[in-house]
């Protein structure tokens, strides 16, 4: 009987302590009246995730036409606005970038690995000046958006378009291959080398960078819950992502011994080398922003950040050319009667294959292949589009809603190249078209990928013409959802043209 009694007080205050916990998650969630609008109201512990749905990109392209300039999302203890409209990017990201222009350090990796804030992508603050200014110095003195790195980009083409002539027509997937190909640029620059696309190393290495991309989506969970990272069968993916994690840095780090060794024999050409120079300089001067911690993290983050994205653009935009074959038409006459067939296209060619620039700019918005760009961090309590804005907040750059608004391109749904060209046939630049960001965080990289995407792109449409499996089997314009929205895997018939 007494024992009864106990376990009724047991009982009774276990329930007491999940109300009242409950009661502490609600509260501290519930809205500020001066916070941005929110799709109802945040439940206590998830706040909105229950929202989101399997498709949360469509989810937030409907908010952000809901709720207009900035929403709010409560996602578990972690409050997340996103940027919806031109006027508010600029607001946030070039005249409040002091306050705007930071990275979260919440991430389930960072519970299971150090270092995980240094590099360019998660660092903040002076450290990320440091990495970012010295890596921008060092690509630009290799020639990024110059000839020199053109002609090293055009190389690794012509293996590229060898491969694919190998493969005589017949359906194939090409999506590991473009992305090795695409990862040998970086390889080249990074490492002074290029990889076989047969090296059993090499292809473990590429399937390892899809992987991270993809699951860094799907583990956002546990960076609000971190607990959850014990559940049994590795439920969240979380134990994945960090052994893929720790797999890169041994990758990364087996590189740079590799580099270092070759380094006494006057191979010098290579961001490795350039750092490591740099990294003296600045010893001798007396300041210590980089380092080989750095240095590591630096070289994960260009191998990631700079091949799945620009291979994931060349695959989209094969991808419309089997939806819109009079597109792909249109580009083979004008590489025709612009360039001929007798010589391979090069960067000075730019500036007259304008329908294919056009078609890789609306290919970019379309595609939308970083819909919400990288998290950005609030610093400081500040305003924003009239709104108070918290410090802590994650910021979210909506670049999907933008590329799909009604308001700025009237037919957003439309794949219409003709919409950059005016009616002479020029490029219309237009601001609205951001799919490498906005600020100071803009992708370091946009020259480099702007330079591949044309050379590769002009090459393999002189080259070959791409067809579905048949007539009736054209893969759907579906994609997975990822921090990098890639098309799902399909088979494509790469036919070499009779030049
Ligand atoms: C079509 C190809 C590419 C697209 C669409 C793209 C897009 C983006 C976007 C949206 C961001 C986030 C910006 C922000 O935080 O607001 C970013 C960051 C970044 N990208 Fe790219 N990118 C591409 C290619 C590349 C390449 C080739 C490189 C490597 C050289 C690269 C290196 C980086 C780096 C290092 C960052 C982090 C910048 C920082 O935090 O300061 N990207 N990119």
């Amino acid at each position: 009987m007494f024992e009864t009694v106990l376990s009724y007080f047991e009982t009774f205050a276990i329930l007491t302590a999940v109300l009242l916990l409950l009661l502490t998650f609600y509260i501290r969630s519930r809205q500020p009246k001066t916070l941005p609008p929110s799709p109802g109201a945040a439940l206590p512990l998830i706040g909105h995730l229950h929202l989101l749905g399997k498709n949360p990109r469509r989810r937030f392209k409907r908010w952000a036409q809901e709720y207009g300039d900035v929403f709010t999302l409560q996602m578990g203890p972690q409050r997340n606005i996103f940027v919806n409209t031109l006027e508010t990017m600029k607001e946030a990201f070039i005249k409040k970038a002091d306050f705007f222009s930071d990275r979260s350090q919440n991430s389930i990796v960072s519970h299971h690995a150090s270092n995980v804030f240094h590099g360019i992508i998660s660092s903040s603050g002076s450290n990320w000046k440091a990495q970012r200014t010295t890596s921008l110095a060092i690509l630009r003195n290799f020639g990024m958006g110059k000839n020199m790195l053109a002609e090293k980009i055009l190389e690794e083409v012509s293996f590229y378009t060898k491969e694919l002539g190998n493969s005589k027509g017949k359906p194939c997937d090409i999506h590991y291959l473009t992305n090795m190909s695409v990862s040998n640029v970086i390889s080249s620059i990074i490492f002074g080398k290029r990889f076989e696309f047969n090296d059993p190393k090499f292809i473990k290495q590429i399937k390892m960078f899809n992987d991270i991309v993809k699951l860094s989506t799907g583990v956002l969970v546990l960076n609000f819950f971190p607990s959850l990272y014990y559940l049994p069968f590795d439920l969240f993916k979380g134990k994945k992502l960090v052994q893929l994690y720790f797999a890169m840095r041994d990758f990364t780090d087996e590189m740079i011994s590799e580099v270092k060794n070759r380094h006494d024999s006057g191979n010098l050409d290579n961001y490795i080398v350039a750092y490591i120079e740099e990294m003296e300089k600045e010893k001798q001067s007396g300041q210590h922003n980089l380092d080989e911690l750095n240095l590591a993290r630096n070289i994960d983050n260009l191998f990631v950040a700079g091949s799945e994205t620009t291979s994931t653009t060349i695959m989209w935009c094969l991808l419309y050319m089997l939806h819109y074959p009079e597109v792909q038409q249109k580009i083979y006459k004008e590489i025709v009667e612009q360039i001929g067939t007798d010589r391979p296209p090069n960067i000075a060619d730019k500036s007259n294959l304008k329908y294919l620039t056009a078609v890789i700019m609306e290919v970019q918005r379309k595609a939308s292949i970083v819909p919400l760009s990288l998290p950005h961090l609030c610093n400081k309590d500040t305003t924003l589009a009239g709104y108070t804005i918290p410090k802590g907040t994650i910021v979210m750059p909506n670049l999907d809603a933008i590329h799909s608004s009604k308001e700025i391109w009237g037919d957003p749904e439309n794949f219409r190249p003709e919409r950059f060209l005016d009616a002479k046939g020029n490029i219309i630049k237009r601001e609205e078209l951001m799919p490498f960001s906005i600020g100071r965080r803009i992708c370091l990289g946009e020259s480099l990928a702007k330079m591949e995407l044309f050379l590769y792109l002009s090459t393999l449409f002189q080259k070959f013409e791409f067809l579905p499996v048949s007539p009736d089997k054209v893969p759907p314009l579906l994609d997975t959802w990822g921090l990098v929205a890639a098309p799902e895997h399909f088979e494509i018939r790469c036919v070499e043209r009779d030049n």
